[in-house]
């Protein structure tokens, strides 16, 4: 049942229903044919009634024309530009390689166009406080949305991972991402530096996030980060990545991923995050213990850091310990483990939208045109302050290894 009930939510992620759309529908315009676009907007828009893809353009309007014809876009313009230019559009997506995010952003905020920006929002932090920082999103109550579409913290199944945490008590934390290297290709825009290229700062953006929000915290201190770069003639680019940090209340966090896993690899991207000892809770351990000094140290797997809406599950492993009142040896000890999963904020008892084949850009669809539209919604969103702070965190790994940080735009005087 479950193994149908997965083919049946993984079908429908892939051919949701068409809602009618509504008078008040937002027109979205896209600047650029990329790979990404289908998946975390064309079919997403489709079981939204507030939203229309309106138009596409690309560098090559012939390649434009293709894409739009494939996807049903009924407007293709000769530009970027002209995206920008339309008062028709609402809402621009930047799914453009992370080194020209900056810079189209602002462009499109310019002209007070909504924005939702592909992941990760900008190439480094000082971009990062350039954008996020910048007065055209102050301008008044009504001024213009941005949002890096930080698509996986959207998920339900995320929200039930960090819902079992106790992110004061986390002592460790670690978070891999393996993906094998036919994936992506050596002439990828993720390995060319100079427009944002390098592993960590594409896949390494996950791993990072997930081990930030298991603290609750920002890193501290990065006190290891070792980098594999590409060979010449894309040295400056990692293919794998690996970093450990300090946090605040002393724990450790770390990241470990690349894009050059062997061909035949195949893991899903986890992160296990293991706390202190604590006092257990009245209820949680035997009755048969009372009188007795009871701790509990929790271990959480999540399992699907990237597309939970997918497939996912989060484990929780409470090993509990008896001492006598005032003793140091354990006299007896047991585990309980528990496995959850949430694939609709209903499945974890939340009363917020959301159904079996909304996909993590579908629930991040939502809380977009939510925030644009006023309304309350789940409540998860992507803050301006978050990706700052991911920046930094992205950043503080960069400098540590021999690799140094990503490139600012060349047109960052013009926007400062
Ligand atoms: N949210 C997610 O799950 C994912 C997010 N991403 C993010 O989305 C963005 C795009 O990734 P992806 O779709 O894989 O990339 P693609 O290479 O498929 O697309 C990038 C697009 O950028 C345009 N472009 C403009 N200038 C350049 C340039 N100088 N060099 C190359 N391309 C240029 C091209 O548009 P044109 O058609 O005009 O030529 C191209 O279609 C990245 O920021 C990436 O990190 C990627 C994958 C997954
Ligand atoms: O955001 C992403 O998600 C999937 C990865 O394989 C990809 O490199 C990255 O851009």
């Amino acid at each position: 049942m479950d193994f149908l009930g997965g083919v049946r939510r993984n079908w429908r992620q892939f051919d949701p229903p068409v809602a009618s759309k509504q008078e008040d529908a937002l027109k979205f315009g896209i600047l650029g044919a990329a790979n990404i676009v289908p998946m975390a907007l064309i079919l997403p828009a489709r079981s939204h009634s507030q939203v229309i893809i309106h138009a596409i353009a690309a560098r090559d309007k012939t390649r434009a024309i293709v894409f739009a014809k494939k996807h049903g876009i009924p407007v293709v313009k000769n530009s970027y530009e002209e995206i920008l230019d339309d008062p028709a559009i609402d809402v621009v997506y930047i799914p453009l390689p992370t080194g020209l995010h900056l810079e189209w952003a602002l462009k499109a905020l310019s002209k007070g166009k909504h924005v939702l920006l592909e992941k990760p929002a900008t190439s480094n932090a000082h971009e990062a406080e350039i954008l996020h920082h910048h007065r055209l999103l102050n301008q008044s109550s009504e001024g213009p949305i941005l949002m890096e579409a930080f698509h996986s913290r959207f998920a339900p199944g995320w929200q039930q991972f960090l819902a079992v945490l106790d992110p004061p008590n986390v002592s460790h934390a670690i978070a891999k991402n393996m993906v094998p290297s036919y994936i992506v290709s050596d002439d990828d825009i993720r390995f060319d530096y100079s427009i944002g290229g390098g592993a960590l700062l594409d896949l390494g953006t996950y791993p990072l996030a997930s081990i930030r929000d298991a603290f609750g915290a920002e890193p501290e201190e990065c006190i290891d980060a070792k980098m594999t770069p590409m060979a010449p003639p894309r040295e400056k680019c990692d293919h794998t990545f690996y970093a450990k940090f300090r946090f605040p209340n002393g724990g450790i966090g770390e990241v470990d991923g690349t894009l050059r896993a062997p061909k035949t690899h195949f893991s899903l991207p986890t992160i296990t995050v293991t706390h202190k000892p604590v006092p257990a809770q009245d209820g949680e351990n035997k009755a048969s213990d009372k009188g007795a000094e009871v701790t509990r140290t929790r271990k959480v797997t999540f399992c699907n850091l990237l597309w939970p809406t997918n497939y996912h599950y989060v484990t929780v492993e409470d090993k509990f310990e008896i001492r006598d009142a005032g003793s140091s040896t354990v006299k007896r000890e047991y585990t309980k483990t528990e496995t959850k999963k949430a694939y609709t904020f209903r499945d974890m008892g939340r009363d917020a939208a959301g159904e079996t084949h909304w996909s993590t850009y579908r629930y991040m669809l939502e809380e977009f045109v939510n925030k644009i539209k006023g309304r309350k919604g789940s409540g998860v969103f992507v803050s301006h302050e978050e990706s700052i702070a991911q920046s930094r965190a992205l950043d503080m790994i960069y400098e540590k290894s021999s690799l140094g940080l990503r490139p600012t735009s060349k047109r960052v005087s013009e926007f400062a």
